[in-house]
This record gives structure tokens, C-alpha cells and sequence, in this order.
């Protein structure tokens, strides 16, 4: 066959070669996301030509074929594209591809890795992985000849003609030894799944297609259905459960960009500085890793994004500088907020039943992003112990939502969910309780320890909130605190608000010998019983029509010293330990305390008892009961526990 010519790669450094090969780049595996990208091009530049009417004759189905031979060490990826003469060959790839290559190494060389996807590295990436590469090719153009490229890695290639006959182009190569792996059918199959599972041509490998080839995110909204969506999702996200929610993205002006966002169901250890949302350019997968373009509230989204104009062969913190993606960070914020909005408006229930994951999500977001706070302030709801006055006779379970921007509270149907409960706006409840309590936020952290402290403040309707998700207590209330600087929050067991407790008439003196109160007397017995300096026992008479349905006795923790506590265990990385320091209020109006107190004068006589140590008995009985319902004993108090209670058990049934 005829050499048309032999020469040198018109490139300034000698070296360009082994950079490439070695040390330029850890991700070896995108050559063949570039060469295919270069393929598919290639296919729509025919199609362009074939519609400007440059071409004679059909334009075939396009396909790129992928094809490995582990014998001869060899992988090609053969295209029916617009090929190239052997004047675009030497000007394509002998000049322009290799003299950007050199460009882009020389700018790189340093900081390649922190490139995003390390795109635009184009046909010259072959060689990260080949001995040789060579081009067969055959232009569309009439009279072209067909032409055959070899290039073994140096800087010189050589160019002679092919017998090749149908239009397009294969590229061959003939892998180093330490690349053997791209000759595995398997491999291949997995980086087509991974790069180019959304190009819009079919890739071909062993005679089946490996490809979806189908980008949901490029369709129009219009188009799809929610079992499109979700499908997508379950296929981009096997395993995991369906997304709550999802917002399409789709704008042209000013930059173009097409996405699908799915709002995950949460789980508590959710990391926010880890991103799931895939990032492409024009359906080539790049990155899976948005950290530099999307707010980082959003990281627990899931979901694609998909933008020609965002930079991609810049490194990241030129990213995260630049103007266009500053806009689309922006956009997409926006676009959840309206999304979020909409819902307020218009689904209600469906709105509160994602709250609990949702809620996250807007909860940091207000936290971090000025405009979004501002765009979704009134739609943050809180779990609320207030029951409006519901139609019984209805047939359909009813949800009581409060109705936007009014107080109104109205019915919404709720079929689906049934045990939807009661949601307020943080505004709504200082309106609704501000005759009560002005400015005064009850709440609860944890319903499962906190539940006594809410029945109380229920049964003297006190409305309570629940923030109990994992970024409230840290976070989210201090900015509250900021943002309605007038406003106090206090945990429902951080003391006891005054409407909950009786004007004392544990006042009275109770034993004339000592001159001392009720009160004083109890406060007495208990710190003899306990012994414990750092447990600061008060006395208080809870306010009830019903003293033995409250408490005996409760611990308390302090709202301003609990978070402290927290904080600095926040800072260490730890659970919070149950704090030494507690108050142990004891409830006077409680039977059983008056009746402790009776015991301890000796009035109420118990045949062959020690009055003394049962008092003390029971005293810390009670104790540990206040605490019981506060967290678990460890394994000692659990231990010392049974055993009074045994004792306890013991000295009642004596005879
Ligand atoms: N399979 C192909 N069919 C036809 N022409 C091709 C093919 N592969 C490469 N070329 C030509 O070679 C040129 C250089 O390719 P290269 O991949 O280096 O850069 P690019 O595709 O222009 O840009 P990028 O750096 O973004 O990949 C292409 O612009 C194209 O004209």
C-alpha cells in the first residue's frame, strides 16, 4: 500500500508522549468516553451534512461498534459517521488534536487531577492506554479515498491509503500491556454504562447494544409521567426507595441545561458535603461529583444535571468562581423553592407527608442561602400538638392543615395518607398562642423521652412543637433564635412554664416543731435519700384535675446548660452524656409524695416496716422512675434499680 506521507506531530515538546502515558492522568478509563464522544460527533455531523443536502445517498443507522480481539491485544470503536480525507486527518489529528493536547498538558500538568471528569482531553487520550493507535477512515465526501493512520507513540505518524468502503471511521488500538483489561468484555460493558449509557446513538458490543441511550432529562415535562420518573430514578439509584419528590430542569436562556432532581427519602447520617447527582455534557456522563455547581444544602439530592456551558476543563475552584455557574447554582435553588412552593399550594398533604425528609433540606438551605430562606420562610411548617376541632361524621379521613396565609384551618382529603398530623407555621403558632405565652416557643426534641413533658403541657393547653429532626436542636433553632431575636424556645423539659404549676400552697407549715414548709420538708427528705450534691431538687405542684395522672417527680434539664453541653459534645464528635448537673422536681401535689411525707412523720403506720428506709427507698425510686422516662440506665443503674425495686416489693408484703 502507497505511503501518502510520513512525518512528525507538529508539537513543540518531545515529551508530550510519556506525560501522557504516565503521569498526566489516574483515570485512564476515559479514553474511551473521549473516543466514543468523538464518534458520536462524528454521527451528527453526518446527519447535519446529510440535512444540508452536502451528501449523496442514505445516512445508514447510526452506531458505534466497539470491538476487542485479546489475542492480538487490540480494541477498536468503529463509527458510520462523516469520516475525514487525508487532508482533514493531517489537519484534525496530526495539528489540531495534537497540538491542543500539548496546550492542555502544559496548562494541567499540575493540577490535572482536581479537573472535573478531566474533559476535553480528546483523541490523544488513546494514548494513555496504546502502544499504537491507528485511524481507518473514509469521508463522506465524493471521491474521497480512504486513508489509514498509524501512530505508535512517538511523535511520528504515517499515513498510507486503506481499502476501506463504507463512510466513517475506526480507530484501533493496540493496547500496552498494562491495559490488558480494556480488552474485557465486561469492563468495556461497565465504562460504556457508566460514560455513555445516555448518548443519543446505540453503542454496540458483541452484537447487543450496551447502552439506555434514552435521556429522561432531555425531554420535554410535558411528555413524561410520574412512573417515567420514578422509573428513572430507579434506575439511576437501584435499591434504594422511591425518590418523595423530583424537579425538571429545563431552561435555554441564559445557558442551556436540562436535569432531573429527586429529593431522596433521608437518612439521619445524611452527609451533606457528599453529592449523588450526576453530572453530564450533552449526555456524556462527566463527574459524579457537583460539588463545585451545586449549593451544598442540595448535596443529598439525587438525580442529573446536564450542562454544555458549564467549564469543565478548568479545576474546581475556578469552577466554583465562575460567573455562569454561579447562575446556575442560583437557578436550580430557585427552581426547588418554586417546586416546594407549589406544593405548599397546592398538595398539602402530600407536602406535609415528605416533610419529615423534605423539611431537612429547606431546614438547611434557609440556614446557608440568604435567598433561599427568603423564598421558602413561610412555607417551613413544624409537627404540632394542636388538635383543631375535626368533622367526625366525614367518611374520607380528614387532615387539618392550616390554609396559607390565613388562620383559617381547613380540611384536606387525604386518602392516601391517613395518619397525617397536625402541622403549623412557626408564625401561626406565636399568633395563635400569643394571648398565653407571647413570644414563647414550647418544644419537643424527642418525643419518645420527652412524652410526659408533653401530656403536661397538652393538658393545660399549651400547644407544643415537635423538632425533632436531627439538625434542629444544633442548627436550626439557634438560627431561629437569630432570625426572631424576640422569641424564646424552650424544651419542654427544660422547666416547668409557670401556667403549669400552682400558686404554691405547699407554703404552709407542715411540722410546727421545726417551723418548716411543705416544701422545705420534702426538698429535705430527698436530698438525705439521694445523697447526690450535684442534683439540685426543687418543689413544685403541678397543676391538675387529676394529681395521680401526673408525674411524681421529674428531671429537668436546664435549656441554656443542656445546650451548652451539647454543643460541646457536637464539638467532640460524641453523644451527649446524660448531664450530672439536673434539677429533680418534685411534684407536692402527687399522692404519692404527700404520702411519702406522711410516711416519714410516722402517721401512716406500716406494720413491721423501717419507715425510714422505705422513705429513702422510695425516694430514690422515684428518682430513678424521673429519670427512666428521661433515657436508658446503664448497665449499674439498671441492676441497682431491680434490686430496690425487689426491696421495695419485699418490705410491702411483710407481714
Ligand atoms: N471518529 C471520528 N470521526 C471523524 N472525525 C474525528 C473522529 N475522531 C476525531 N475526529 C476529528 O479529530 C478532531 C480532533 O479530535 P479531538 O478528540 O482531539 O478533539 P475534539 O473532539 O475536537 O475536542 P475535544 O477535545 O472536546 O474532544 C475532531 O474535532 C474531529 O474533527
Amino acid at each position: 500500500m502507497a505511503v501518502l506521507e510520513k512525518g512528525n506531530i507538529t508539537i513543540h515538546t518531545e515529551n508530550i508522549f510519556p506525560i501522557i502515558k504516565k503521569s498526566l492522568y489516574t483515570d485512564h478509563e476515559i479514553f474511551l468516553r473521549e473516543l466514543i464522544s468523538n464518534s458520536v460527533d462524528a454521527i451528527s455531523k453526518l446527519k447535519m451534512a446529510s440535512l444540508a443536502g452536502e451528501m449523496q445517498g442514505e445516512v445508514g443507522e447510526p452506531q458505534v461498534t466497539i470491538a476487542v480481539d485479546k489475542e492480538k491485544k487490540t480494541l477498536s470503536i468503529s463509527d458510520n459517521g462523516i469520516g475525514m480525507t487525508a487532508d482533514e486527518v493531517k489537519k484534525y489529528i496530526n495539528q489540531v488534536a495534537f497540538s491542543s493536547a500539548e496546550d492542555f498538558i502544559k496548562k494541567y500538568e499540575k493540577d490535572s487531577n482536581d479537573l472535573i471528569g478531566h474533559f476535553g482531553l480528546g483523541f490523544y487520550s488513546a494514548f494513555m492506554v496504546a502502544a499504537q493507535v491507528e485511524i481507518d477512515t473514509l469521508s463522506f465526501k465524493e471521491g474521497a479515498t480512504a486513508v489509514h493512520w498509524s501512530c505508535d507513540g512517538s511523535p511520528e505518524f504515517e499515513l498510507t491509503e486503506s481499502d476501506r468502503t463504507t463512510v466513517g471511521t475506526t480507530i484501533t488500538l493496540t493496547l500496552q500491556d498494562e491495559e490488558l483489561e480494556y480488552t474485557e468484555q465486561p469492563r468495556i460493558r461497565q465504562l460504556v454504562k457508566t460514560y455513555c449509557d445516555f448518548m443519543p446513538v446505540k453503542i454496540v458490543l458483541d452484537n447487543e447494544q450496551i447502552n439506555k441511550q434514552e435521556a429522561l432529562w432531555k425531554k420535554s415535562p410535558r411528555d413524561l409521567t410520574d412512573e417515567d420518573y420514578l422509573e428513572f430514578y430507579r434506575y439511576l439509584y437501584p435499591f434504594q426507595e422511591d425518590p418523595l419528590l423530583w424537579v425538571h430542569l429545563n431552561t435555554d436562556y441564559p445557558f442551556l441545561l436540562n436535569g432531573i432532581l429527586y429529593f431522596p427519602k433521608l437518612k439521619p447520617d445524611v452527609d451533606f458535603s457528599k453529592g449523588q447527582i450526576q453530572l453530564f455534557c450533552n449526555q456524556v456522563f462527566v463527574s459524579k461529583n457537583c460539588e463545585a455547581i451545586i449549593p451544598e444544602f442540595l448535596m443529598p439530592l439525587q438525580g442529573v444535571i446536564d450542562s454544555p456551558d458549564i467549564p469543565l476543563n478548568v479545576s474546581r475552584s475556578a469552577l466554583t468562581n465562575d460567573r455562569t455557574v454561579r447562575r446556575i447554582a442560583d437557578f436550580i435553588t430557585k427552581k426547588i423553592g418554586n417546586r416546594l412552593k407549589s406544593l405548599y399550594d397546592e398538595d398539602r398533604s402530600k407536602y406535609i407527608s415528605t416533610w419529615s425528609d423534605v423539611g431537612t433540606f429547606v431546614k438547611y438551605g434557609a440556614i446557608r442561602d440568604e435567598k433561599f430562606k427568603k423564598q421558602v420562610e413561610d412555607l417551613i411548617i413544624y409537627r404540632t400538638t394542636y388538635q383543631p376541632d375535626t368533622a367526625e361524621t366525614e367518611e374520607v379521613p380528614k387532615v387539618e392543615v392550616q390554609s396559607a396565609g390565613d388562620d383559617a384551618w381547613k380540611d384536606v382529603d387525604n386518602k392516601d395518607n391517613a395518619s397525617i398530623e397536625p402541622h403549623t407555621t412557626l408564625q401561626e403558632y406565636l399568633e395563635r398562642n400569643k394571648e398565653k405565652r407571647a413570644n414563647q416557643v414550647f418544644y419537643c426534641s424527642d418525643p419518645g423521652t420527652q412524652n410526659t413533658f408533653v401530656e403536661l403541657y397538652k393538658n393545660q393547653g399549651l400547644e407544643v412543637l415537635y423538632l425533632d429532626s436531627f439538625i434542629d436542636a444544633n442548627y436550626f433553632i439557634p438560627f431561629l433564635e437569630r432570625e426572631y431575636s424576640e422569641v424564646k424556645f424552650a424544651r419542654v423539659d427544660s422547666e416547668l412554664d409557670e401556667t403549669l404549676v400552682e400558686e404554691d400552697k405547699a407554703q404552709e407549715i407542715v411540722d410546727p416543731t421545726t417551723n418548716k414548709t411543705r416544701n422545705e420538708s420534702i426538698k429535705e427528705l430527698f436530698e438525705k435519700a439521694l445523697n447526690k450534691p450535684r442534683v439540685n431538687i426543687k418543689t413544685q405542684a403541678i397543676k391538675s384535675d387529676d394529681p395521680q395522672g401526673t408525674p411524681p417527680a421529674m428531671v429537668l434539664l436546664p435549656e441554656a446548660m443542656r445546650r451548652m453541653q451539647e454543643m460541646a459534645a457536637l464539638m467532640q464528635e460524641k453523644a451527649m452524656a446524660f448531664p450530672e448537673d439536673h434539677i429533680l422536681m418534685i411534684n407536692s401535689a402527687h399522692p404519692l409524695i404527700q404520702n411519702l411525707l406522711d410516711l416519714n412523720k410516722g402517721t401512716i403506720v406500716q406494720s413491721g416496716n423501717d419507715s425510714n428506709s422505705m422513705v429513702n427507698l422510695m425516694c430514690n425510686h422515684i428518682y430513678d422512675l424521673a429519670l427512666m422516662s428521661q433515657r436508658a440506665f446503664d448497665a449499674d443503674g439498671m441492676k441497682a434499680f431491680v434490686e430496690r425495686s425487689n426491696q421495695v416489693l419485699t418490705n410491702l408484703t411483710k407481714k
